[in-house]
């Protein structure tokens, strides 16, 4: 029980293993297609990225170097000319500041000993009204207010002396206060190039506001055209024209740019501890993550990190919905293949079983052949192809592969021609439709040349669309043993019927003349008295053979019994209808029943019958007439009754013949009955006729009963 179940278990197991593994390679390819168009959308993304990243770096970029540019050219033009007068310089930022440029603000800051400064400033108060050297009071002097205290002693100040426009401007702040200007200022004035400043609060004396940041383009301008060492550039440095760009009117259409793309925009600055110098309100400035699209810029020689993050917008509207479609159809597919893949395993299993089932069944049918020793056959109709078992051709005392190959025509080779027919007709008969079953009875030849019986039994077992057969399958039966035996009953039934027929003869005939006996004569009797009674005249003749026992003593009674011989045959020879009949009612007597429509014709008859006998001419010495002679009573009933019995008639045509033997032999006499006449036995006779069986005795055969 135990096993049964394990073995049961174990194809279930093992299907259950398959299904998944269908299941989890179908998920695993899924996941793999979803991760390779991940990765070929987050490429795209990234490309798509980095084209608006350009946009976005094209849009400020321009303004920046154009900027840069015109500070380089101007800051070369002053090296040239020398210091800017005011009005020089006004020219110049009016001119710097327009044309799209990213300045805000264009400063002139010439450098100043500190034992100049203060001659320096009163000559800078002479041309602007309250000029002053001043510097944040503040370390970081991002401050708008005023608070701002007289530049403090230094080896080098950079006041800045023209500013335009003039509103809001540094104008008279000592630059060189702090530190971080400085550094690229002076890596302006060892270069000769422009160097943007690192971004700061941009100094708005007397402007109270928010703080803006910004920086600072210095170019340096030198007494002469550009020197060529770097010790030349620092003892010839003038000063500085310093443009300045406030970061948000910079990065505004960087700003909307990025914004409309669903984009986070920050900038850092990457030469000083990654600071982050400007970013989107409202966005967590963060490390650059994943996802992010990152550029460096150079900004007037510092090195600027532009990070734009995408937004949930951005990767909602930009991500590509083919990896998860892929994804969602791969994994449904795949269970969808694992259904399919247990449907077809439990369809397997089913068909397993059936086929254990069917093999159990065929095994059976197997064994029950084998056990009833049946022949099998098979019979394709269109082909004429017959398959056939071994034992179908064992019982002819052949093989299959002798007999191959086999068809409806080898069959019709080995059958009885004259059992072809009826085997035949019950196959139309079955195909028709009018019997269930073919089943039919014929004669095969047997390898040793004998017919066997075979008993065939089947039907249509298979039918096209229309209906019509195309296969037929049954059994053969040797049945030889049944058909020998009932061979054998038959010849018993002939037999005994035979044996019945000989007793029936024995019961009613005589046994030297083959006439009816005396016992039949009642039958016999009242059957010609039945058909007379329907309205038909009956006649009896009564015949004995005259001076019969002299002819015994002279002849021999063997001769007598061939006299009586060829006499009865003589007479039944001249009966006329079949229901006329001959007896022998004792040794030499007969009597002969018969139809007569007239009492002439009766006549007729009896005289025709006479003749007969004596047309024998059988010689007989001891007669008078000197030849076998005999005497005739006969007794004729135009219109018997029912009344009328064998006796009367009996009674009556012996009573003619004693009266022919005793008018002298060789003669007949006549009665003639008509209607009601002669039915009864006259009553001094009743006894002594009677013809009935009990009457009659072995004696009797031996004289007739006279009256
Ligand atoms: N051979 C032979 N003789 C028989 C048979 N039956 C009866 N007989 C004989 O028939 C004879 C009848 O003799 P009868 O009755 O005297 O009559 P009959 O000699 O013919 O004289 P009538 O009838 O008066 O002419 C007897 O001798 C019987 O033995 C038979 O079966 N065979």
């Amino acid at each position: 029980m135990k096993q049964g179940s394990q073995s049961r278990l174990l194809p279930l197991a093992l299907d259950a293993a398959l299904v998944a593994v269908v299941v989890l390679a179908g998920l695993l390819a899924s996941i793999g297609a979803f991760r390779s168009l991940t990765q070929k959308a987050a490429a795209q993304q990234r490309e798509v990225l980095n084209a608006i990243g350009q946009s976005v770096v094209a849009a400020f970029d321009l303004q920046l170097v154009r900027a840069i540019e015109a500070l380089e050219v101007s800051g070369q033009l002053l090296s040239v000319q020398g210091q800017p007068s005011l009005d020089q310089f006004r020219r110049y930022g009016r001119g710097l500041l327009s044309g799209g440029s990213a300045l805000t603000l264009l400063e002139w800051q010439p450098v100043v000993s500190d034992a100049d400064l203060s001659a320096f400033e009163r000559r800078a108060a002479a041309e602007q009204r309250g000029y002053r050297i001043v510097e944040p009071a503040a370390a970081e002097g991002g401050a708008a207010g005023d608070d701002f205290i007289a530049a403090r002693p230094r080896d080098l100040h950079l006041p800045v002396l023209y500013s335009w426009p003039e509103a809001g401007a540094a104008l008279g702040v000592d630059m060189a206060f702090d530190p971080r200007r400085m550094r690229s200022k002076l890596l302006a004035r060892d270069s000769g190039s422009p160097v943007a400043s690192e971004t700061f609060s941009l100094i708005r004396r007397g402007q109270p506001g928010p703080v803006v940041l910004g920086f600072a383009v210095s170019a340096p301008v030198y007494r002469a055209a550009r020197p060529d060492t770097v010790e030349a550039r620092r003892r010839e440095l003038l000063g500085f024209l310093a443009g300045v760009i406030e970061m948000p009117a910079l990065m505004r259409e960087a700003m909307r740019r990025a914004d409309a793309n669903d984009l986070d925009l920050f900038v850092y600055d990457q030469d000083e501890q990654h600071r982050l110098i400007f970013g989107a309100a409202g966005a967590e400035p963060a490390p650059g993550e994943e996802g992010d699209a990152v550029l460096s810029v150079d900004v007037g020689g510092r090195p600027w990190q532009l990070v734009l993050r995408p937004r949930p917008a951005f990767v909602g509207g930009a991500r590509d919905q083919l990896p998860l479609l892929a994804l969602a159809l791969g994994s449904l597919a795949s269970l969808l293949m694992g259904v399919a893949v247990a449907r077809s395993l439990v369809i397997r299993r089913r068909l397993e079983r059936t086929e254990a089932v069917l093999a159990e069944d065929r095994q059976y049918l197997s064994n029950v052949l084998d056990g009833t020793a049946a022949g099998t056959w098979d019979w394709h109709v269109e082909s004429g192809r017959l398959e056939v078992n071994e034992r179908w051709a064992e019982m002819l005392g052949r093989s299959r592969s002798e007999l191959e190959p086999i068809t409806g025509t080898t069959w019709e080779r080995l059958c009885h021609a004259g059992d072809l027919i009826a085997a035949n007709d019950a196959m139309k008969r079955h195909l028709a439709g009018q019997e269930e079953r073919y089943a039919v009875e014929f004669r095969m030849r047997h390898a040793d040349g004998r017919w066997v019986w075979v008993q065939s039994v089947g039907s249509i077992v298979k039918r096209d669309a229309r209906g019509r057969p195309l296969r037929l399958a049954g059994t053969h039966m040797d049945v030889s043993c049944r058909k020998a035996e009932e061979e054998c009953l038959q010849e018993d039934a002939r037999a005994l019927e035979a044996a019945n027929r000989q007793l029936r003869d024995l019961a009613i005939l005589d046994p030297l003349t083959g006439a009816f006996n005396r016992r039949h004569f009642n039958d016999v009797c009242l059957a010609a008295l039945a058909g007379a009674h329907r309205g038909h005249a009956v006649g009896l003749c009564m015949l004995d053979v005259d001076y019969f026992k002299p002819y015994n003593d002279h002849y021999g009674h063997q001769s007598g019994d061939a006299i009586l011989k060829t006499v009865a045959q003589a007479l039944k020879d001249n009966l006329k209808r079949s229901t006329d009949a001959l007896f022998r009612v004792g040794g030499e007597e007969f009597g002969v029943i018969f139809s007569a429509a007239s009492a002439e014709s009766a006549q007729h008859f009896v005289a025709e019958l006479g003749a007969t006998l004596r047309g024998l001419a059988l010689p007989h010495a001891r007669s008078p007439f000197g030849h076998v002679t005999a005497s005739f009573g006969l007794a004729w009933w135009a219109a018997p009754t029912s009344a009328l019995t064998p006796e009367a008639m009996y009674a009556a045509a012996d009573a003619a013949l004693y009266e022919a033997k005793r008018a002298g032999r060789d003669q007949t006499v006549f009665h003639r009955f008509e209607a009601g006449e002669g039915e009864t036995l006259p009553q001094a006779l009743t006894g002594r006729h009677s013809l009935g069986v009990e009457a009659a005795t072995d004696d009797a055969v031996d004289g007739p009963v006279r009256a």
